[in-house]
């Protein structure tokens, strides 16, 4: 059967490269979510996110401010089996539609503290390009306003190869996917605590 939303997605990152999905979650999901990281947060099972990979890591708060706590699927609680099963299903569709080839996925919960923030980046690791997909999805409370800040910044090109940056506000229920090899993105500061699941989908 034909899902519109996955058929957009699909067709917005052929086109631009990214695509935006409001609404990916759905507003009990997200509070659900939400209060299942301030929960791990609070009981302090995040750290602080480093840069780079497991074996070359290293903490750079000039770069990124975030606390992090991965999700493990095969533990994963209520609202944690109720993102798996939303990501699983569109993971789905891209392999069965578009031949994709993801069959590994890594998630997080991001938290970035008032005012911290992650400079421009390429998701994708220099000795290691297995994430096809990155995926962000917001969990912040309803009444994020654009004056809150915290946004995204895509790097992205027009047709004469010049930088066009968008900014993308990070709105509770959205969802941004974009190629982790081909974008540059960076978070910037918020005027409060800004929250979030970052992850990519691998081909290996
Ligand atoms: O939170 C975001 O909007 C993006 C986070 C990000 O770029 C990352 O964790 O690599
Ligand atoms: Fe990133």
């Amino acid at each position: 059967m034909v899902d519109h939303t996955y058929e957009t997605i699909i067709e917005d990152v052929l086109d631009k490269g990214y695509s935006i999905i409001d609404n990916f979650l759905s507003p009990s999901t997200v509070e659900l979510l939400r209060n299942d990281l301030l929960w791990q947060y609070d009981d302090d099972q995040f750290k602080k996110a480093a840069i780079g990979n497991h074996t070359n890591e290293v903490i750079k708060t000039g770069i990124r401010g975030d606390f992090i706590l991965w999700m493990d699927e095969t533990t994963a609680n209520g609202p944690q089996q109720l993102f798996f099963e939303r990501i699983n299903d569109m993971v789905q569709y891209l392999n069965r539609t578009c031949y994709l080839g993801i069959f590994r996925k890594e998630f997080h919960y991001a938290l970035y503290p008032e005012g911290k923030f992650y400079k421009r980046h390429l998701d994708a690791f220099q000795n290691d390009d297995r994430r096809k997909l990155s995926i962000v999805c917001y969990l912040n409370e309803d009444d994020w306003q654009p004056e809150h800040g915290g946004e995204l910044v895509i790097y992205l090109k027009d047709k004469d190869a010049r930088e066009k940056p968008l900014n993308i506000y990070p709105f509770p229920g959205r969802a941004v996917i974009f190629e982790s090899r081909v974008l540059e993105h960076e978070v910037k500061p918020a005027n409060r605590e800004r929250l979030s699941i970052t992850g990519w989908l691998k081909t290996q």
